[in-house]
């Protein structure tokens, strides 16, 4: 049978549309010769079909083409078209901007009508929910006291993927909130991180109206801000068990955000002065940057508090940054899986002004028992050049700690990125600890050094805590440091707290026990002393028993490893050395020190781990001939 019989011209019946397509496909077809090439190329596989059954798939298969041609088509056109009905914006969780418009999109309470919300405990680190509806706007009948106490533990959350519409001066605006992705590397668990990507559609074409809105944004988000410091601390992913921080695949590390409460500047109580010249200093800073530009020196400033726990330091940075209005971005050098390379894209993710604080910055030294970190310095620098580079190619780092190296720390401090106006704040316990290439000016531009308390801190601190003025007395509310005068047993109070010899932090504990008895407070003052004293004494003691036995168990644990049935001062010719492997390889990369444990000047090379030995552990030269 031909298949030209099929022509549906010649069949019966009215001219239709599908008719018409019909005819449309089977002329193509006898123009393209279609059958008869199929015939020739399959002449057993059409032999088994009729030839009406071969043309109708052929002509279903040209149909479907055409449609997918013309749905394509119609995308296309659509995409293009699309930005011209209004402007789209993406702002990616974690990023401030993401913050902003959040906070701003929940007070202008753009999901008050949405119905599908999912609620939740409110935690420090969720920033912003829906108001849920009050009585007296005709939606419930609940106690108002209760409603508002729901609200500041609980959080209404909008779901994904349902927009919302809303006005913003005169534009319509839609909302949606997107789900986020499932994150991980192949191996891992994949969860989803963060609170999803939030998009704008604004319906109009000014471009300025985008930034008005953000810019809108922003300020009230600041205003909001002004009674607390924002902390951002590098945001763990949920699928790390392996130390991998913010979203792999983006640049956002600063994902855990936290509000602290502001804390006035005069709560910080510091020897005269020492809190004055901080503040005017990075106040002066702040607003120097035309005079850095023109001197061609690098705009950054760097800040070291040193002194025992408790004097301040961090109470400082954080009342630094709440008077100055800047986000504090907090880091540990001990954090697990961080890296040279990580370090570095974490401080380049700090915007302009952040201040980049690393507490304790001493901490990436051993305590000075612990022998495994003399292994963990030799090993850590070459860690950290294979660790970064596994992470390039998307292999996390192994579980433990940080294999931050010297080198890498002050190229972060030296880098490019950090001469945008970023202020370096760090703290420490152990000044002598620090490298002298760390505290070079340039990099620490001001060292305070934080002490014991006086006893002019002792009675300020008294002042602060009872000294209560006229107007809020009787109060309930009434708050230690605000708006205090001078209280008449403030003195006597001081006279009797020994000289730089508690910290602040203790002190407060105690008043703190007698918190509203300023007498009881006066009275008991010499007792805590002699009792705190004597609790001192014993710990130190205690202290020295642990520290004996310590150093017996390495001498067992040493003559342990010699060789056998050699006496030991003679291990050193049969070619044995006391020491496992692990303490050659720190000889190679350790500097040579002095008894005194100090190190010369040529092993402040930049590219030494951070980690020093221990001072009063012997290295593996000196244990090469025990002593007997
Ligand atoms: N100089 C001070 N003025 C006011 N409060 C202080 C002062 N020093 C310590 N405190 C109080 O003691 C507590 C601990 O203070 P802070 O954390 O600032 O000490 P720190 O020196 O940073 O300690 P660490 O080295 O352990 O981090 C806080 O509650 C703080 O209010």
């Amino acid at each position: 049978m031909d298949y030209q019989s099929f022509n549906p011209g010649s069949l019966p019946g009215p001219v239709t549309a599908g008719n018409a397509v019909n005819g449309l496909l089977a002329n193509s077809m006898t123009f393209l010769g279609l059958g008869s090439m199929l015939k020739s190329v399959f002449p057993s596989l059409v032999g088994q079909f009729s030839a009406s059954q071969i043309s109708n798939t052929i002509k279903l298969f040209l149909l479907g083409s055409t449609v997918e041609l013309g749905r394509r088509s119609w995308e296309w056109i659509y995409t293009r078209f699309r930005p011209k009905l209004y402007i789209s914006a993406t702002f990616l969780d974690g990023d401030p901007v993401h913050e902003w418009i959040m906070i701003f999109l929940a007070e202008k309470r753009v999901w008050y009508h949405a119905r599908d919300y999912t609620i939740q405990y409110k935690t420090s680190t969720q920033q912003w929910g829906v108001t849920v509806i009050r009585p007296g706007e005709g939606q419930t009948q609940v106690d108002p006291e209760g409603v508002e106490e729901l609200e500041e533990t609980v959080s209404f959350l909008p779901n994904y993927d349902t927009p919302q519409l809303f006005r913003w001066r005169g534009y319509w605006v839609e909302v949606i909130r997107e789900a986020p992705k499932p994150q991980g590397l192949p191996h891992e668990i994949k969860v989803s991180h963060g609170s999803g990507t939030l998009r704008l559609n604004l319906y109009t074409l000014n471009q300025g109206a985008l930034r008005d809105l953000i810019q809108e944004a922003k300020e009230y988000y600041i205003e909001e801000s002004k009674q607390q410091v924002i902390v951002r601390s590098l945001g763990i992913n949920q699928g790390m068990v392996h130390g991998i921080f913010g979203a792999p695949g983006s640049k956002q590390f600063w994902t855990d955000i936290k509000k602290k409460p502001y804390r006035p500047l005069d709560s910080v109580i510091l020897p005269k002065g020492v809190l004055d010249s901080i503040v005017k200093d990075a106040r002066e800073f702040i607003t120097s940057e035309h005079w850095y530009t023109r001197a061609g020196i690098p705009y950054r400033r760097g800040y070291l508090f040193h002194g025992p726990p408790g004097t301040g330091k961090s109470s400082t940075v954080y009342a630094l940054a709440g008077a100055l209005g800047l986000e504090l971005y907090t880091l540990s050098l001990s954090t697990s899986g961080l890296t040279d390379a990580t370090l570095q894209m974490a401080a380049d993710g700090i915007p302009k002004r952040g201040i980049l604080l690393i507490e304790d910055i001493d901490c990436a030294f051993p305590s000075r028992d612990d022998d495994e970190e003399e292994m963990r310095q030799a090993q850590a620098k070459a860690t950290s050049s294979r660790v970064a580079e596994n992470m390039m190619m998307g292999i996390p780092p192994p579980p433990g700690r940080s294999s931050v190296t010297m080198s890498g720390l002050l190229n972060v401090l030296d880098g490019v990125n950090s001469e945008n106006g970023k202020i370096f704040m760090a703290t420490t316990n152990y000044v002598d600890r620090l490298d002298d290439a760390l505290l070079r000016p340039g990099r620490i531009d001001m060292k305070v050094e934080y002490k014991l308390a006086s006893r002019d801190q002792a009675a300020a601190i008294f002042n602060r805590f009872f000294a209560v003025p006229e107007d809020a007395r009787g109060s309930s509310e009434k708050m230690p440091y605000e708006g205090s005068v001078h209280h008449p047993l403030a003195d006597e109070f001081a006279s009797r707290f020994p000289d730089n010899e508690f910290t602040v932090a203790e002190l407060q504990g105690y008043l703190l026990t007698c918190r509203t008895f300023p007498r009881a407070a006066l009275d008991g003052i010499s007792a805590w002393v002699a009792h705190e004293r004597e609790a001192r004494l014993g710990k130190a003691e205690r202290e020295r028993e642990r520290k004996a036995k310590a150093k017996e168990a390495k001498q067992v644990e040493t003559g342990a490893q010699m060789a056998p049935g050699v006496p030991p001062m003679f291990q050193g010719f049969f070619g044995m050395q006391p020491l496992p492997a692990s303490g050659s390889a720190i000889a190679s990369t350790q500097p040579p020190r002095d008894q005194s444990g100090l190190e010369g000047d040529q092993n402040l090379g930049s590219d030494r781990v951070i980690s020093a030995p221990p001072l009063d552990v012997p290295t593996s030269s000196e244990l090469k001939v025990p002593e007997l």
